[in-house]
Protein backbone atom coordinates (compact mmCIF):
# COMPACT_ATOMS: atom_id res chain seq x y z
CA UNK A 1 0.00 0.00 0.00
CA UNK A 2 1.56 3.09 -1.00
CA UNK A 3 1.92 6.08 0.83
CA UNK A 4 0.46 9.24 -0.86
CA UNK A 5 -0.19 11.73 1.66
CA UNK A 6 2.26 12.14 4.95
CA UNK A 7 2.34 14.13 7.30
CA UNK A 8 4.42 14.58 10.41
CA UNK A 9 4.09 16.80 13.39
CA UNK A 10 2.23 19.40 12.07
CA UNK A 11 1.82 22.46 13.82
CA UNK A 12 -0.17 25.54 13.21
CA UNK A 13 -0.77 28.35 15.17
CA UNK A 14 -2.50 31.97 15.09
CA UNK A 15 -0.88 34.24 17.58
CA UNK A 16 -0.24 32.71 20.82
CA UNK A 17 -3.12 30.48 20.10
CA UNK A 18 -2.46 26.70 18.67
CA UNK A 19 -4.90 25.11 16.52
CA UNK A 20 -3.18 22.12 14.97
CA UNK A 21 -0.70 20.86 17.96
CA UNK A 22 1.69 18.03 16.29
CA UNK A 23 -0.27 16.19 14.14
CA UNK A 24 0.95 13.54 12.14
CA UNK A 25 -0.60 10.79 9.67
CA UNK A 26 -0.74 9.15 6.02
CA UNK A 27 -3.20 8.51 3.42
CA UNK A 28 -2.65 5.53 1.69
CA UNK A 29 -3.21 6.26 -2.24
CA UNK A 30 -6.09 5.28 -3.62
CA UNK A 31 -8.05 5.02 -0.62
CA UNK A 32 -11.10 7.71 1.40
CA UNK A 33 -9.41 9.51 4.10
CA UNK A 34 -11.84 11.02 6.87
CA UNK A 35 -10.64 13.64 9.01
CA UNK A 36 -13.82 13.86 11.42
CA UNK A 37 -13.91 16.11 14.97
CA UNK A 38 -16.18 18.62 16.42
CA UNK A 39 -16.29 22.58 15.17
CA UNK A 40 -12.62 24.24 15.72
CA UNK A 41 -10.81 20.54 15.80
CA UNK A 42 -8.42 22.29 13.44
CA UNK A 43 -9.29 19.69 10.16
CA UNK A 44 -10.04 23.07 7.68
CA UNK A 45 -6.75 24.45 8.98
CA UNK A 46 -4.96 20.82 8.08
CA UNK A 47 -6.55 20.23 5.31
CA UNK A 48 -5.80 23.81 3.56
CA UNK A 49 -1.83 23.59 4.66
CA UNK A 50 -1.64 20.30 2.27
CA UNK A 51 -3.47 22.00 -0.12
CA UNK A 52 -0.77 24.55 0.11
CA UNK A 53 -3.29 27.52 0.65
CA UNK A 54 -2.10 28.03 4.01
CA UNK A 55 1.24 28.04 5.67
CA UNK A 56 1.81 25.54 8.69
CA UNK A 57 4.08 26.89 11.65
CA UNK A 58 5.97 23.48 11.75
CA UNK A 59 6.15 19.77 10.75
CA UNK A 60 6.93 18.53 7.09
CA UNK A 61 4.31 17.34 4.76
CA UNK A 62 5.17 15.15 1.70
CA UNK A 63 2.10 15.17 -1.34
CA UNK A 64 3.00 11.97 -3.30
CA UNK A 65 6.90 12.48 -2.42
CA UNK A 66 6.99 16.15 -3.02
CA UNK A 67 7.83 18.23 0.10
CA UNK A 68 5.72 21.23 0.17
CA UNK A 69 8.57 23.05 1.56
CA UNK A 70 10.41 22.85 -1.87
CA UNK A 71 7.87 21.79 -4.05
CA UNK A 72 4.20 23.36 -3.60
CA UNK A 73 3.68 24.27 -7.23
CA UNK A 74 4.33 20.38 -8.28
CA UNK A 75 1.35 19.56 -5.28
CA UNK A 76 -0.81 21.81 -6.67
CA UNK A 77 -0.46 20.54 -10.01
CA UNK A 78 -1.66 16.86 -8.89
CA UNK A 79 -4.60 17.90 -6.53
CA UNK A 80 -8.09 18.97 -6.65
CA UNK A 81 -9.38 21.92 -4.34
CA UNK A 82 -13.25 22.80 -4.59
CA UNK A 83 -13.18 25.91 -5.28
CA UNK A 84 -15.06 29.00 -3.55
CA UNK A 85 -18.36 29.67 -4.94
CA UNK A 86 -17.24 33.58 -5.07
CA UNK A 87 -15.13 31.93 -8.03
CA UNK A 88 -18.45 31.24 -10.02
CA UNK A 89 -18.64 34.56 -12.11
CA UNK A 90 -22.43 35.08 -12.00
CA UNK A 91 -23.15 35.68 -15.64
CA UNK A 92 -21.31 32.38 -16.70
CA UNK A 93 -22.98 28.96 -17.34
CA UNK A 94 -21.44 25.85 -16.09
CA UNK A 95 -19.84 24.55 -19.51
CA UNK A 96 -18.61 28.67 -19.40
CA UNK A 97 -17.21 28.27 -15.54
CA UNK A 98 -15.38 24.44 -16.39
CA UNK A 99 -14.04 26.21 -19.83
CA UNK A 100 -12.67 29.19 -17.42
CA UNK A 101 -11.46 27.38 -14.58
CA UNK A 102 -9.66 24.51 -17.34
CA UNK A 103 -7.89 27.75 -18.60
CA UNK A 104 -6.65 27.93 -14.98
CA UNK A 105 -4.98 24.98 -14.76
CA UNK A 106 -3.88 25.61 -18.13
CA UNK A 107 -5.43 22.16 -19.25
CA UNK A 108 -8.16 21.82 -22.50
CA UNK A 109 -11.38 20.46 -20.46
CA UNK A 110 -14.18 18.59 -22.41
CA UNK A 111 -17.43 20.21 -20.06
CA UNK A 112 -19.65 17.64 -21.37
CA UNK A 113 -17.59 14.92 -20.10
CA UNK A 114 -17.24 16.36 -16.84
CA UNK A 115 -20.95 17.48 -16.41
CA UNK A 116 -22.10 14.02 -16.89
CA UNK A 117 -19.91 12.18 -14.22
CA UNK A 118 -21.74 14.56 -11.82
CA UNK A 119 -25.00 13.68 -14.05
CA UNK A 120 -25.33 17.65 -14.57
CA UNK A 121 -25.14 17.09 -18.36
CA UNK A 122 -28.86 18.87 -18.38
CA UNK A 123 -27.36 22.07 -16.77
CA UNK A 124 -24.80 22.57 -19.48
CA UNK A 125 -26.73 26.07 -20.21
CA UNK A 126 -27.50 27.19 -16.37
CA UNK A 127 -26.01 29.65 -14.09
CA UNK A 128 -24.77 28.37 -10.77
CA UNK A 129 -27.15 30.56 -8.73
CA UNK A 130 -30.11 28.47 -10.93
CA UNK A 131 -28.81 24.78 -9.42
CA UNK A 132 -30.49 23.47 -6.05
CA UNK A 133 -27.92 23.01 -3.54
CA UNK A 134 -27.38 19.01 -4.54
CA UNK A 135 -26.46 20.08 -7.76
CA UNK A 136 -24.32 23.28 -6.50
CA UNK A 137 -22.42 20.70 -4.24
CA UNK A 138 -21.93 18.03 -7.35
CA UNK A 139 -20.57 21.12 -9.63
CA UNK A 140 -18.75 21.88 -7.02
CA UNK A 141 -16.87 18.33 -6.70
CA UNK A 142 -16.81 18.42 -10.70
CA UNK A 143 -14.64 21.45 -10.25
CA UNK A 144 -11.77 19.52 -8.27
CA UNK A 145 -11.20 17.14 -11.01
CA UNK A 146 -11.10 19.67 -13.75
CA UNK A 147 -7.12 19.11 -13.71
CA UNK A 148 -7.67 15.14 -13.69
CA UNK A 149 -5.74 15.05 -10.13
CA UNK A 150 -4.28 12.10 -8.20
CA UNK A 151 -5.37 13.28 -4.71
CA UNK A 152 -8.91 16.07 -4.37
CA UNK A 153 -9.87 17.30 -1.36
CA UNK A 154 -13.47 17.47 0.04
CA UNK A 155 -14.35 19.82 2.92
CA UNK A 156 -18.01 19.13 4.33
CA UNK A 157 -19.51 18.04 0.92
CA UNK A 158 -22.91 17.62 2.24
CA UNK A 159 -23.79 19.47 4.58
CA UNK A 160 -27.34 21.03 3.95
CA UNK A 161 -28.51 18.39 1.63
CA UNK A 162 -31.74 16.23 1.97
CA UNK A 163 -30.98 12.34 2.56
CA UNK A 164 -31.65 11.46 -1.55
CA UNK A 165 -28.94 14.27 -2.83
CA UNK A 166 -26.62 12.87 0.13
CA UNK A 167 -26.78 9.46 -0.65
CA UNK A 168 -26.36 10.76 -4.47
CA UNK A 169 -22.89 12.43 -3.32
CA UNK A 170 -22.25 9.61 -1.55
CA UNK A 171 -22.38 7.56 -5.18
CA UNK A 172 -20.41 10.17 -7.14
CA UNK A 173 -17.55 9.89 -4.23
CA UNK A 174 -17.13 6.33 -4.33
CA UNK A 175 -17.52 6.43 -7.95
CA UNK A 176 -14.38 8.91 -8.10
CA UNK A 177 -12.23 6.89 -5.76
CA UNK A 178 -12.76 3.88 -7.99
CA UNK A 179 -11.38 5.20 -10.86
CA UNK A 180 -8.19 5.36 -8.65
CA UNK A 181 -8.48 9.49 -7.22
CA UNK A 182 -7.74 9.45 -3.43
CA UNK A 183 -10.74 11.64 -1.47
CA UNK A 184 -9.87 13.93 1.48
CA UNK A 185 -12.89 14.88 3.20
CA UNK A 186 -13.89 16.44 6.30
CA UNK A 187 -17.75 15.81 7.72
CA UNK A 188 -19.86 16.12 10.70
CA UNK A 189 -22.01 13.01 9.57
CA UNK A 190 -20.37 9.83 11.25
CA UNK A 191 -22.92 7.80 9.25
CA UNK A 192 -21.30 9.03 6.01
CA UNK A 193 -17.83 8.44 7.36
CA UNK A 194 -19.04 4.93 8.26
CA UNK A 195 -20.29 4.29 4.68
CA UNK A 196 -17.67 6.28 2.71
CA UNK A 197 -14.09 6.32 5.09
CA UNK A 198 -11.44 3.25 4.28
CA UNK A 199 -10.02 4.65 7.52
CA UNK A 200 -10.95 7.93 9.26
CA UNK A 201 -8.91 10.12 11.89
CA UNK A 202 -10.84 12.22 14.83
CA UNK A 203 -9.27 15.53 15.99
CA UNK A 204 -10.21 16.85 18.88
CA UNK A 205 -8.75 20.03 19.90
CA UNK A 206 -5.59 19.78 17.65
CA UNK A 207 -4.49 16.79 18.01
CA UNK A 208 -5.59 13.45 16.44
CA UNK A 209 -7.51 10.82 19.53
CA UNK A 210 -7.96 7.94 16.90
CA UNK A 211 -7.09 6.60 13.44
CA UNK A 212 -7.87 3.49 12.27
CA UNK A 213 -11.01 1.79 9.78
CA UNK A 214 -14.48 3.09 11.12
CA UNK A 215 -15.19 -0.64 11.93
CA UNK A 216 -12.36 -1.37 13.31
CA UNK A 217 -13.01 2.04 16.01
CA UNK A 218 -16.14 0.38 16.45
CA UNK A 219 -15.19 -3.03 17.00
CA UNK A 220 -12.31 -1.55 19.67
CA UNK A 221 -15.38 0.61 21.59
CA UNK A 222 -17.26 -2.65 21.70
CA UNK A 223 -14.59 -4.92 23.16
CA UNK A 224 -14.07 -2.04 25.94
CA UNK A 225 -17.06 -2.81 27.08
CA UNK A 226 -19.26 -0.28 25.53
CA UNK A 227 -22.84 -0.85 25.11
CA UNK A 228 -25.82 1.32 24.15
CA UNK A 229 -27.79 2.74 26.70
CA UNK A 230 -31.17 2.30 24.44
CA UNK A 231 -32.14 -0.88 22.23
CA UNK A 232 -31.06 -0.20 18.54
CA UNK A 233 -33.61 -0.28 16.08
CA UNK A 234 -33.63 -2.41 12.64
CA UNK A 235 -34.33 0.95 10.89
CA UNK A 236 -33.70 4.62 11.84
CA UNK A 237 -35.92 7.70 10.41
CA UNK A 238 -33.84 8.35 7.39
CA UNK A 239 -34.42 5.11 6.31
CA UNK A 240 -38.10 5.42 6.59
CA UNK A 241 -38.12 9.18 4.84
CA UNK A 242 -36.13 7.20 2.21
CA UNK A 243 -38.21 4.31 1.83
CA UNK A 244 -41.62 7.14 1.21
CA UNK A 245 -39.62 9.12 -1.12
CA UNK A 246 -37.33 7.24 -3.03
CA UNK A 247 -33.81 7.21 -3.35
CA UNK A 248 -33.66 8.09 -7.41
CA UNK A 249 -32.30 11.27 -8.91
CA UNK A 250 -33.92 13.90 -9.28
CA UNK A 251 -34.48 16.74 -11.15
CA UNK A 252 -33.81 19.41 -8.25
CA UNK A 253 -30.96 17.05 -6.44
N1 LIG B 1 -7.37 32.70 10.35
C1 LIG B 1 -7.52 32.36 11.64
N2 LIG B 1 -7.10 33.15 12.65
C2 LIG B 1 -7.23 32.79 13.94
N3 LIG B 1 -7.78 31.63 14.36
C3 LIG B 1 -8.24 30.80 13.40
C4 LIG B 1 -8.13 31.10 12.00
N4 LIG B 1 -8.65 30.07 11.30
C5 LIG B 1 -9.07 29.17 12.20
N5 LIG B 1 -8.82 29.60 13.46
C6 LIG B 1 -9.11 28.87 14.71
O1 LIG B 1 -8.42 27.63 14.67
C7 LIG B 1 -9.24 26.59 15.21
C8 LIG B 1 -9.39 25.49 14.17
O2 LIG B 1 -10.18 25.96 13.09
P1 LIG B 1 -10.54 25.04 11.84
O3 LIG B 1 -11.37 25.87 10.92
O4 LIG B 1 -9.31 24.43 11.32
O5 LIG B 1 -11.43 23.93 12.55
P2 LIG B 1 -12.39 22.82 11.91
O6 LIG B 1 -12.05 21.56 12.63
O7 LIG B 1 -12.26 22.83 10.45
O8 LIG B 1 -13.80 23.34 12.37
P3 LIG B 1 -15.25 23.27 11.65
O9 LIG B 1 -15.73 21.88 11.84
O10 LIG B 1 -16.04 24.26 12.44
O11 LIG B 1 -15.05 23.65 10.21
C9 LIG B 1 -10.56 27.23 15.62
O12 LIG B 1 -10.49 27.52 17.02
C10 LIG B 1 -10.58 28.52 14.83
O13 LIG B 1 -11.29 29.53 15.53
Amino acid sequence: MKTIISVKNLQKKYGDFTAVKDISFDVHEGEIFGLLGPNGAGKSTTLEIIETLRDKTSGEVIVDGFNLDQSPDAIKKIIGVQLQSSGYYPGLNLTELIHLFGGLYNRTVNPHELLKLVNLTDKAKAKYKELSGGQKQRFSIATTLINQPRIIFLDEPTTGLDPQARRNLWDLISDIRSKGTTVIITTHYMDEAEYLCDRVAIVDAGRIVAINSPHQLIDNLIASGFERTTEVKKANLEDVFINLTGKEWRKED
